[in-house]
């Protein structure tokens, strides 16, 4: 095989793997996730429906989510030694950066970190994401010179995990926006920070190196960075024409617009986005304030008619995490404590079906020989 005749630049539309968790059906113009529409899942099944779906690999029963939430609730607790590392962080720390500290110091706490057994891997997925909620907003409270915070048990984990964020119990409209965020998240097949988790964890590494080096993909603003990147930009306009005439001097010095455009959508909305606006929608209805939808909507005319593009889960995901009281910081991190259920399903899979990824090079250099 001539390596330089299969060049694809970003690997765009490469099959990279072979997988049983998920795909993006663009014929169908569905999400599956184990054989389910995600969206159809959006508006009935909850994120631990969702971790359970990812990780044992069939829909729960109410008794199969109940026990899910038991087992998150079971390892809230963040060992003490992480928490201090964390404090010693300098505070310019972002929360993805002790995200990624935090995950990866885990490791020397697993007592059998060679095991790569199925039972292993999913006991640490469980952990990991009992661990999460604590880890996200403890890095940027401890940055921010803000006491920690414990969880409150007797919440479900996503309520939870916002309460921990606001300091107040969330009202159950607002929960329940929240949880429905944290499902859109939680799985879409084959993006960079998934590739990046199935590479590494094809050497025979371990689950938290290989969610580690997933941080650190998914932290960049054509990835998961992009919500917080579409927050800034909305806080920079006061009105629709100022974020219009925002866009449009972006769009004239052939800047990217933050949380529009997707490799595998291209010229389509991302159907959790769809999702998503209609939570900001409802927000907005609860406030009586449709400035950031009026905003939103107007900038997504603006880009179908400039450019043929269309918003992405994080155009939508940023504005309800604002109205929703969420400090940006911890918007890219949300997005990877939720992932987080996909990665390990997908880092399971790598281990229990293996082959290293070692793909070669279009040579561009001198040949001295
Ligand atoms: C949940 C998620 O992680 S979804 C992704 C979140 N990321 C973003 O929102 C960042 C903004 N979007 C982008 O940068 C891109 O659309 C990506 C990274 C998502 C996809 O990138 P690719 O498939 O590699 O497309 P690529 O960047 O090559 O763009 C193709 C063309 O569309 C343009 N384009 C793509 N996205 C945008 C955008 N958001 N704003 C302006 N132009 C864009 C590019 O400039 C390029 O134009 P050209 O052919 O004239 O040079
Ligand atoms: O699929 C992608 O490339 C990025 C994305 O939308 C996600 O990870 O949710």
């Amino acid at each position: 095989m001539k390596t330089e005749d299969t060049f694809v630049p970003g690997l765009e539309g490469v099959i990279a793997s072979e997988t049983g968790i998920s795909l993006l059906d663009t014929e169908q113009e569905k999400i599956i996730i184990r054989g389910y529409d995600l969206i159809d899942l959006s508006t009935r099944k909850t994120y631990a429906d969702l971790v359970y779906l990812l990780l044992e690999g069939t829909l729960s029963s109410d008794a199969e989510r109940q026990a899910v939430e038991e087992k998150l609730k079971a390892h809230y607790q963040v060992p003490d030694t992480v928490m201090d590392i964390l404090n010693l962080l300098p505070k310019e720390t972002h929360p993805m950066d002790g995200q990624r500290t935090a995950i990866s110091a885990s490791a020397g706490f697993d007592k059998n970190l060679d095991d790569r057994s199925l039972e292993a891997n999913k006991r640490r997925a469980y952990e990991i994401l009992g661990q999460l909620p604590a880890i996200t907003v403890n890095s940027y409270r401890i940055l921010n010179n803000k006491e920690p915070v414990d969880p409150d048990p007797v919440l479900p984990y996503s309520a939870n995990f916002l309460y921990m964020i606001t300091g107040e119990k969330p009202t159950e409209l607002e929960a329940d926006i929240f949880d429905r965020s944290l499902l859109l998240y939680s799985e879409h097949e084959m993006p960079n920070s998934t590739f990046t988790s199935r590479v590494i964890a094809s050497t025979h590494s371990d689950m938290y190196g290989a969610l580690s080096g997933a941080v650190a993909s998914l932290k960049g603003n054509l990835h998961g960075g992009a919500n917080e990147a579409v927050m800034y930009m909305l806080q920079d306009a006061r009105s629709v024409d100022e974020f219009e005439n925002i866009l449009k001097e972006k769009l004239l010095h052939k800047e990217k617009i933050m949380g529009f455009g997707h490799r595998v959508y291209m010229k389509k909305m991302d159907p959790r986005a769809a999702m998503m606006k209609e939570s900001l929608r409802q927000l907005c209805d609860l406030h009586g304030d449709s400035l950031l939808l009026d905003m939103c909507e107007a900038g997504e005319k603006l880009m179908a008619q400039e450019k043929g593009l269309y918003p992405n889960l994080d155009y939508y995901a940023a504005p309800v995490y604002w109205m929703l009281g969420i400090p940006i910081p911890l918007y890219t991190p949300i997005f990877f404590s939720s992932r987080t259920a996909g990665l390990c399903a997908h880092i399971i899979e790598q281990h229990n079906n293996n082959r290293l990824f070692r793909p070669r090079v279009k040579y561009t250099g001198e040949r001295n020989l």
